[in-house]
């Protein structure tokens, strides 16, 4: 299956009437131009409306001082995803939060939100800046509110329509990222919540749907991929591209999820193997940006197909600046480095969007950051951007003021970008997958059923102490071992006996009973009464070891015992294909390396040609004598293709100093002669 990726599109290509808005209670737009904000202009002096952090409101009038600040007023607050039919089309979707415990009740804020239009704006220069929320800086808002505003569309449409979705945070460190993405025990933030959502989905869902959960927990940290889940070992993962998910991250562990608690398990061993330290702006400051990723399939049973989707959920680091701190400077350095790498890709895309710059370069490769989400960016993912802030107050640390507006014009540009994203395609299962899936329910149904007895055994027989997997296994094993033994004496016993009374039948009973005695009649009736019961007890051993079997089955399969040549051969394949890959993509980057060399030799031969050519006229030229030699000065420029070419760059000089004429080749052969 491949990933429809669509690329973005200029504000000037949606002319066309769209039909309904998103499902979020926006209003219905006419055309999608209706969607960007007028311009970008100043607002005009209003009547403000100052939230508190009690998210109280004040009304304050002010005047409007010139500014050059004012130019970062950004879009409106707009549907931020229109759906035609598809593809879904529009704008990332972007919300701002502040850290209520960062903003002063008592001191005036430089920053006024006004709830109703969810607007932000600065009161000393007026710049104002609207987005799809702005929440108050309210103790009492919780991570729920925030999700269902901001992201919950998000998931919906990556669980039920086979959408990639991507959701992160961004801002100042100490501002709430992790927060709202992780929340506490009483206020579960964002991760909880999605998969909360997507195990409610799957446990309630039909049955004629089936769907397996995958996921990924990594961290960057000083621009290093490490595998949250293996965090035992120090990893540097390397990322790839993938035709399925856009890009792929060699190595790390991706477990099969079969429960809500198994994956938040997961998550928690996760974060704890996070780096976090203290810095100037909060005790426990996230050191990296981790991405969780959860990985969806869903297989349509009745029409026999299967689709993928990716659910990205990002906590990046927070900016700060310099410290004191040695090893915090430069865990800021990296993540600085990064963050200004994603906001250039932003700056980039926001530019493109606008129509500026339709074939520019966007430089996903310049971080890891940016090349993890490069999929998502390129077009390939519905987007929410939460940008925490610190409101702070006009005589708090100017730092916040600072970091507040780069935040906000992150932001303001990320809402600038337009987004054309289609749902994943669906592909159908083949024969071999189908009967895959069979063989899988199969084995799903059996197992069930074998819970059910083992439940309904250990509830009349209730262990002492809980047995592990292995030691079941081991005494099953046992048991059916004995059972059988005893089944085998038992058959011999009744084959001997039917002998005997065959014996009996033919020779003596008829005698026997033909005499009349009561001593014959009942040893015959006391040994048909033993035959019966033991027949009996030889069906009831049966049943037994038939149900000792089964457990052992269930046990083998919870273990993966019975699958275990079937599933290493395919892990071997599914490896060997995996390195083949890897293998093919080295080859032609070492391929291209070649062809840059190649290009470089080619024009170190000619130059050396020139020089050659070069040196014998400067002998005419010169009185061959006394006279200054001339400067032979030669570059050999970066070919277009490849700006990595920038370290063979070559200068030739040959003294004297002064350059008297020169000689250009043409650029294809990248030199460039001066003499
Ligand atoms: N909306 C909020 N409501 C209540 N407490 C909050 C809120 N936002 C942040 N906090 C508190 O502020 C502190 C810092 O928040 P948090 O650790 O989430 O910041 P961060 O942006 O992730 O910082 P860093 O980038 O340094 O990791 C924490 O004690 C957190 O509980």
């Amino acid at each position: 299956m491949t990933l429809q990726k669509t690329p973005l599109r200029s504000r000037a290509s949606f002319t066309g009437p769209l039909s309904t808005p998103a499902s979020q209670g926006t209003t219905t737009r006419s055309s999608y131009t209706d969607l960007r904000p007028p311009s970008r202009t100043f607002r005009t002096a209003s009547p403000r409306i100052m939230a508190s952090s009690s998210g109280s409101v004040n009304q304050q009038p002010r005047s409007r001082p010139g500014s050059s600040l004012g130019t970062f007023s950004s879009r409106p607050s707009t549907p931020s995803f229109v759906r035609t039919q598809e593809p879904y089309t529009g704008s990332i979707i972007v919300s701002i939060r502040p850290n209520p415990h960062t903003s002063n009740t008592s001191q005036p804020s430089p920053w006024e939100i006004d709830n109703s239009s969810n607007t932000i704006t600065n009161t000393n220069d007026l710049s104002s800046f609207s987005f799809d929320n702005v929440f108050a800086p309210d103790i009492r808002l919780t991570n729920k509110e925030v999700y269902y505003k901001s992201c919950s569309h998000i998931v919906n449409n990556f669980m039920n329509n086979g959408y990639n979705g991507t959701v992160f945070a961004y801002g100042m460190t100490g501002s709430g990222k992790t927060f709202s993405m992780k929340g506490d025990e009483s206020d579960p933030g964002f991760v909880e919540l999605a998969i909360g959502e997507i195990f409610n989905k799957i446990e309630n869902d039909n049955l004629h749907t089936e769907y397996e959960v995958s996921m990924n927990y990594l961290e960057i940290y000083n621009e290093k991929i490490i595998d949250l889940l293996e965090a035992s070992t120090v990893q540097d993962l390397k990322i790839r591209d993938d035709p399925v998910h856009g890009t792929r991250i060699v190595g790390i562990s991706s477990p099969i999820i079969k429960s809500k608690d198994q994956i938040l398990e997961l998550i928690r061993k996760g974060d704890n193997n996070r780096k976090t330290s203290a810095t100037d702006f909060n005790a426990r400051s996230s050191r990296s940006h981790s991405i969780l990723q959860i990985r969806l399939t869903t297989i349509d049973l009745i029409d026999k197909t299967e689709q993928h989707a990716t659910l990205s959920m990002c906590d990046l680091a927070g900016s700060e600046r310099a410290t004191s701190n040695l090893e915090r400077r430069k865990e800021g350095a990296f993540i600085n480095k990064s963050l200004l790498a994603l906001s250039t890709v932003i700056s980039k895309l926001s530019q493109m969007s606008n129509g500026n710059g339709a074939n520019e370069h966007i430089p996903y490769r310049d971080s890891k950051l940016t090349r993890l989400l490069q999929p998502a960016l390129s077009g390939s993912s519905l987007i929410s951007i939460l940008c925490t802030i610190h409101l702070g107050s006009v005589s708090s640390n100017q730092q916040f003021t600072a970091e507040t507006y780069n935040t906000l014009r992150f932001a303001a540009r990320a809402k600038d970008i337009l987004i054309s994203v289609e749902r994943n395609t669906t592909s159908r299962l083949s024969d071999g997958d189908s009967l895959r899936l069979i063989e899988e329910l199969k084995r799903t149904i059996e197992n069930q059923k074998n819970e059910i007895n083992i439940l309904k055994l250990n509830a009349n027989n209730v262990p002492d102490f809980p047995m592990t997997d292995n030691s079941r296994i081991a005494q099953y094993e046992a048991e059916i071992g004995i059972l059988n033994e005893k089944l085998e004496h038992f058959t011999r016993l009744t084959d001997l006996q039917k002998t005997e009374t065959v014996i009996l039948k033919n020779d003596t009973i008829n005698d026997i009973l033909g005499s009349g005695t009561n001593g014959s009649s009942m040893s015959m009736a006391n040994f048909e009464e033993y035959c019966k019961r033991v027949n009996y007890e030889i069906e009831e051993y049966k049943g037994y070891i038939e149900h000792l079997e089964m457990q052992l089955k269930a046990s083998y399969q919870v273990n993966g015992i019975g699958r275990q040549e079937r599933s290493s051969k395919e892990m071997s394949e599914k490896h060997f294909e995996a390195v083949l890959r890897d293998q093919e993509e080295e080859i032609l980057q070492l391929k291209e390396m070649l062809k840059d060399k190649d290009h470089i030799i080619k024009g170190l031969t000619k130059t050396t040609k020139l020089r050659r050519l070069a040196d014998s006229n400067v002998a005419n030229i010169t009185d061959g004598t006394s006279g200054p030699k001339p400067i032979v000065r030669v570059a050999v420029s970066p070919t277009r293709s490849n700006k990595e070419n920038e370290q063979y760059l070559r200068e030739f000089n040959i003294s004297p100093k002064k350059p008297k004429a020169s000689i250009d080749i043409p650029e294809s052969q990248g030199i460039k002669f001066v003499i």
